[in-house]
């Protein structure tokens, strides 16, 4: 469960006291996430999300999230929206830390994705794309080439301790992302996190997005690899051609993809798993102490990292030309 700031029942009411949301009812802590600490707040006007921004969210990038999810749903994507306080601002403070208010979706998140499934986020994830298109606001993406080394450095020559051969397998595909990463690729807005967790369905239906933390402008292919390698693995680490191709297939009808994005799609693939490798080896040797947060598996995406280094080129995911 990802609380790692605690709030007392009185900071949390004259928090609210800001908003035109009736009083508090109650707030409980969210059993899922690693990042920020979440609460489903109950109040007299109904249930929000309550967010403190923790340590990977910087303060100065909130209006960008925030601005994008107001952006994006203005052009008919389904996410979640600052509530404003009576002084019109979406972001305050509490506990210590940046905080907003923001409404509740309805919907459940998938534990086990179908080609159905995968087929929605390919489609969700280009309508997003496109719907950022005209978004003004710029931000670097923080988690991308150039974070990489520092982070496995972060970890402190520990990668061994958590699986032999862990610390030379990351060294050889740095390596390898550093001397074969693309550029010029098509830009624009990329959520960059939408995995399971952070996309709802509603009688088999997508039905919204969350979790616009490290949303950022970078290569919307990049999005794509993000999402092939959140979705369309099973459980034993293979990889499924039928989800891969759904996702591709769905996400080509809204938005095709250049020759280009074609071409970088596995080199995409192997940065998008060595950064998701990165960010859990390093959360996985430095828990916090007293924080309720059970740290995702590194080791998973090693394992996906190893497969895509092995793939020839864009068909060995299922995109058919
Ligand atoms: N607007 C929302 N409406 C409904 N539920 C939400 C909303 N925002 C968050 N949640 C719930 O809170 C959980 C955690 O939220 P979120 O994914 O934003 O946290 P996080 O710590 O940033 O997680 P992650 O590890 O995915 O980065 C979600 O899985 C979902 O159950
Ligand atoms: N989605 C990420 C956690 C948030 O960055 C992961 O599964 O590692």
């Amino acid at each position: 469960m990802a609380v790692y700031t605690e709030v007392t029942d009185e900071e949390l009411a004259s928090f609210v006291a800001t908003y035109d949301i009736g009083a508090v009812l109650s707030a409980k802590g969210i059993a899922e996430g690693v990042e920020n600490s979440n609460f489903l707040l109950h109040t007299e006007a109904g249930f929000f999300i309550l967010t403190l921004y923790e340590k990977r969210v910087h303060e100065e990038d909130l209006p960008f999230f925030i601005g994008l999810m107001e952006h994006l749903a203005a052009r008919g994507i389904t996410c979640p929206q600052p509530v404003k306080n009576r002084r019109g601002e979406a972001l305050g403070r509490l506990a210590g830390r940046p905080a907003a208010i923001v409404t509740f979706l309805d919907g459940m998140w998938v534990k086990r994705p179908g080609p159905a499934h995968c087929a929605g986020v390919g489609e969700a994830l280009a309508k997003l794309h496109e719907a950022g298109a005209d978004f003004p606001m710029r931000r670097p993406n923080a988690l991308s080439l150039p974070s990489w080394r520092p982070l496995f450095e972060q970890a402190d020559g520990r990668a061994d301790e958590v699986s032999p051969g862990l610390a030379r397998r990351t060294l050889e595909a740095l390596a390898e992302l550093e001397r074969d990463w693309p550029d010029g690729l098509p830009e624009g807005v990329i959520h960059a996190d939408l995995f399971t967790d952070n996309v709802f369905f509603l009688g088999g239906r997508l039905s919204g997005l969350i979790d616009f933390y490290f949303a950022c402008t970078d290569a919307l292919a990049y999005d794509l690899a993000v999402c092939l390698n959140a979705w369309c693995f099973e459980a034993d680490g293979s990889f499924n051609l039928t989800k891969g191709q759904a996702m591709i297939a769905a996400y080509e009808r809204v938005r095709r993809l250049t020759d280009a994005e074609v071409a970088a799609l596995p080199v995409l693939c192997r940065g998008a798993a060595i950064r998701f490798m990165l960010t859990r080896l390093v959360d996985w040797l430095n828990v916090p102490p007293g924080a309720l947060v059970k740290p995702k598996d590194p080791l998973e995406y090693d394992r996906k990292l190893g497969f895509h280094r092995r793939v020839a080129s864009a068909a060995d995911y299922g995109l058919k030309r």
